[in-house]
């Protein structure tokens, strides 16, 4: 079953165009990353799906129901971490989850949800004296109210420490395993890595990819990088560049002593081992680094995205 759905949306703000002809699915059962720089999109298209904007042009479905005149019913089975806190602060902690316990007719126990996001000792305490961490595990407990089939977490981890992060992570977790879809926005990838099944990228209104982590990585061959270790520099250490340089599908070669490092599609490896060999060297080891998702994600969302398709 489809979870999300839009379909050549576009949402326009006077002359700023927020979404360009998006097309998105979200299968149930996701843990679905939604990754974009600031201004991307991300949060636009969030308040889509829960009809707090509307669409210039296209639709937007949530478990098939139709967001804009089944949005009662969408929001009654999603829970939402909003970016940015938005604590009452007057109110305790209890009372924000017991508010939102009853805006969604749900019967969970206020204690056990404080508990489970690290935050019962603080129960009785205003929200307003909260941390910036507390506040956002807190806004996570009410997400959680009523079991929801769709968790939506706009930049989850603000304010978080990495502790509090690997634990957000570990409900998230739980909530997936429970059945509950998981809707992940992100600029950072470190936590999108360590989650999600799949990730979209969104660059000015589209997406410009969306795989797995390592369907990503392997759309990007020319990022591999060989480092090699050299027993000793070649005699002829300019011409073993270039011959290296030479081989078919070897995009930069650099040298630092005798360690060597190539930059080439996967199939070049073993010529090139062989080109540094003619030199009279012995390679005593080689390593390949694969593109960190950081180099990943800027060849993406930065300069020509077009540049790194395939
Ligand atoms: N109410 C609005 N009026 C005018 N322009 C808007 C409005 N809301 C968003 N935009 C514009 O739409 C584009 C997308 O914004 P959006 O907030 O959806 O991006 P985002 O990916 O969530 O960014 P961030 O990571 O900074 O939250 C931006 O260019 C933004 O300036």
């Amino acid at each position: 079953m489809v979870a999300i759905e839009l379909s050549n949306v576009t949402k326009r703000y006077g002359s700023e165009t927020a979404l360009n002809g998006l097309d998105l699915t979200v299968q149930s059962g996701e843990i679905y990353g939604f990754l974009g720089p600031n201004g991307a999109g991300k949060s636009t298209t969030i308040n889509l799906i829960l009809d707090f904007i509307r669409p210039t042009t296209g639709e937007v479905r949530v478990f098939g129901l139709d967001a804009r005149a089944e949005t009662l019913e969408i929001r009654n089975r999603t829970g939402i971490l909003p970016e940015g806190v938005e604590t009452y602060d007057r109110l305790t902690g209890r009372k924000h989850v017991e508010f939102a316990i009853e805006s969604k007719g749900a019967d969970d126990d206020p204690d056990e949800l404080l508990e489970r996001v690290g935050i019962a000792d603080a129960a009785n305490r205003k929200a307003g004296g909260y941390s910036k961490g507390m506040a956002q595990r807190l806004m996570l407990a009410t997400a959680l109210v009523g079991e929801p089939d769709l968790l939506i977490l706009d930049e989850p981890s603000t304010g978080l420490d990495p502790n509090a992060a690997r634990e957000m992570r570990e409900i998230i977790r739980e909530e997936n395993r429970r059945g509950a879809t998981v809707f992940f926005s992100s600029h950072i990838l470190g936590q999108v890595e360590a989650i999600c099944d799949r990730v979209g990228i969104l660059r000015d209104g589209h997406l410009v990819a969306e795989d797995t982590i390592e369907g990503l990585r392997d759309s990007m061959p020319e990022r591999t990088r060989l480092r090699v270790e050299l027993d000793r520099v070649p005699d002829d250490s300019a011409g073993a560049l270039e011959a290296v340089q030479s081989v078919d599908g070897v995009s930069e070669v650099s040298a630092d002593g005798t360690t060597l490092v190539v930059t080439c599609e996967d199939r070049a490896k073993s010529a090139v081992l062989r080109a540094i060999e003619e030199y009279g060297v012995t390679v005593d080891d080689f390593a390949t680094d694969e593109s960190s998702l950081e180099e990943l994600f800027m060849a993406y969302t930065e300069g020509d995205a077009q540049g790194v398709r395939q």
